[in-house]
């Protein structure tokens, strides 16, 4: 089945597939410089609706980078926005050649001096494979602190395309990025990505690329069925320990995210258990109710012997499971039952993971990720400012930035209350990852700046409405 474009455009690619996807292009007849101008058109468009006549300077690398710049420099030539263009270095290739011979607009050498309101960056793009040297650090550094808007193509210069890693110290911070053809690993990788600003994708007509990862999107979530039950819905089993409060919330959420029923089974019912909440003092019944679709373990749960006893017991029960907080820390690769799983480690709980399923702590979060989602068959989303879901088959989904507010304590619990709800309701680990990342992200959106992670727990209701 023919995908549409919208899905395509959730592509992210790395620096040998987009140079793959390039080819295919090619092959199917597309030269370079049509690509080239599709790009650079695409993102002038974006650059004149913001300049809205106000002086642009384009600063040009010796790349295809630089050559996207002489198409976008003559785009706003033809549309009558002033331009100019700084030559950082000449073009370098057959396409940013011609771009520049089309170019009828002013340049000037290598000039710091250079005034005006938005910068337009395209020294380099993905083909970055050093630091910038002094020379052009000081060009780039000067022309950003006389410009107050710096839109960078493709990729911010001096930025790893693939990682995210800025390679100088010290890189202007942009207000606008635009990707080109297709989104890079940077555009969602800390720390570059929280110096891109706005980010926006100018399509190219690039094709699928099989195995390349996805942006999280917003999921679709059915309202429920005419005849819908409440244990039809899916019951969730949430299995609390030594700290009840970090459970409450993980039910608070887990309430208002689409499960029919959530049961909580503790000691003791906690004071603050909210009245929706069924509470059991009976963990073996829970377990063998055949109607007990998901578990959640782990949070709130403690490090201690009985704990680890509890959490081979819930596993044992073979239920699709989110196992979250001071569940991963205790968790081996004895336990695991071949069941749907979600694991949500925060980086000291990942590498606590990789000591107990002896995985090489070293490399990218994405790759860690997907090398733990392998080893253990589990759905891995390795939170964080740029939380990524890795599945057991190679699969990849990298999250736009989420609000910062959510460093607050307790949003783990939330986090993991929602997937697990989400997993109840039709029991896929990967739609459950991402149906839960991206609602937890949206109930921040939505609650704000300041809140508390109750109060962002609530909030999850709202996310929903947005899917529905
Ligand atoms: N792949 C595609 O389909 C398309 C790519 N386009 C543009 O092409 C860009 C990639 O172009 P290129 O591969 O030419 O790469 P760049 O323009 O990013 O960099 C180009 C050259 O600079 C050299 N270089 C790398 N780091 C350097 C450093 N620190 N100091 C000095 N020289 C350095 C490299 O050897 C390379 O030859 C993309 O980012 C995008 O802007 C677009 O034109 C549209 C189509
Ligand atoms: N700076 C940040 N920007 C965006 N999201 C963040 C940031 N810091 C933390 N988060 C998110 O907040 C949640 C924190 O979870 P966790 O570390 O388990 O905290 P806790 O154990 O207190 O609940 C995760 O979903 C994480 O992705
Ligand atoms: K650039």
């Amino acid at each position: 089945m023919p995908r549409s474009r919208d899905r395509l455009l959730t592509q992210v690619l790395n620096v040998a597939q987009m140079h793959a996807a390039e080819q295919a292009l090619i092959a199917a007849g597309t030269d370079v410089h049509q690509l080239m101008q599709r790009a650079g058109r695409g993102a002038g468009e974006w650059v004149r609706r913001i300049a809205a006549g106000r002086p642009v300077t384009v600063l040009c690398g010796p790349g295809n980078n630089g050559g996207d710049g002489w198409v976008i420099a003559e785009y706003l030539r033809e549309h009558g926005n002033p331009v100019t263009v700084v030559v950082a270095r000449e073009p370098g290739t057959g396409a940013a050649k011609t771009a520049r011979s089309l170019y009828r607009g002013a340049a000037v050498p290598g000039d710091a001096a250079v005034e005006g309101e938005v910068l337009v960056d395209c020294l380099f793009g993905s083909g970055l494979t050093r630091g910038l040297s002094d020379d052009l650090f000081e060009l780039l550094a000067c022309l950003a602190r006389r410009h107050p808007h710096r839109i960078a193509i493709d990729v911010p210069s001096g930025v790893e395309s693939d990682s995210g890693r800025p390679l100088n110290a010290g890189l202007p911070q942009s207000t606008l990025t635009i990707a080109l053809g297709a989104w890079k690993h940077a555009h969602f990788a800390m720390p570059a990505c929280a110096m891109m600003g706005v980010l926006r994708l100018v399509d190219i007509g690039v094709n699928e690329v099989p195995g390349a990862a996805r942006v999280l999107a917003r999921p679709s979530i059915s309202v429920p069925a005419a005849d819908a039950h409440k244990y039809r819905r899916g019951m969730l089993g949430i299995v609390a320990g030594a700290m009840p409060g970090a459970t409450i919330l993980a039910s608070t959420a887990a309430l208002r995210a689409g499960a029919g029923y959530v049961k909580l089974a503790a000691s003791a019912a906690p004071a603050n258990a909210p009245a929706e909440l069924v509470v059991t003092s009976d963990l073996s019944a829970m377990l063998a109710d055949d109607r007990l679709a998901a578990l959640l373990v782990g949070p709130g749960f403690g490090r201690g012997d009985e704990a680890a006893r509890i959490l081979a017991r819930s596993l044992h029960a073979a239920r699709p499971s989110v196992v979250d907080a001071d569940g991963l820390m205790l968790l081996r690769p004895a336990m695991l039952s071949g069941t749907p799983m979600v694991l949500t480690p925060h980086d000291g709980e990942m590498a606590a993971l990789e000591r107990a399923f002896d995985l090489p702590a070293s490399g990218l979060r994405r790759e860690r990720a997907l090398a733990l989602a392998a080893a253990s068959k589990a759905v891995v989303v390795l939170k964080g400012p740029d939380s990524v879901i890795a599945g057991p088959e190679g699969e990849l989904v990298v999250s736009p930035r989420a609000s910062s507010w959510l460093s607050v304590a307790g949003t783990g619990d939330v986090l993991a209350g929602t997937i697990a709800s989400r997993l109840a309701v039709h029991g896929d680990a990967m739609r459950a990852a991402e149906e839960g990342l991206w609602l937890h992200g949206e109930a921040a959106r939505i609650v704000g700046s300041a809140f508390t992670a109750g109060e962002l727990a609530c909030a999850v209701r709202a996310a929903v409405e947005e899917c529905l």
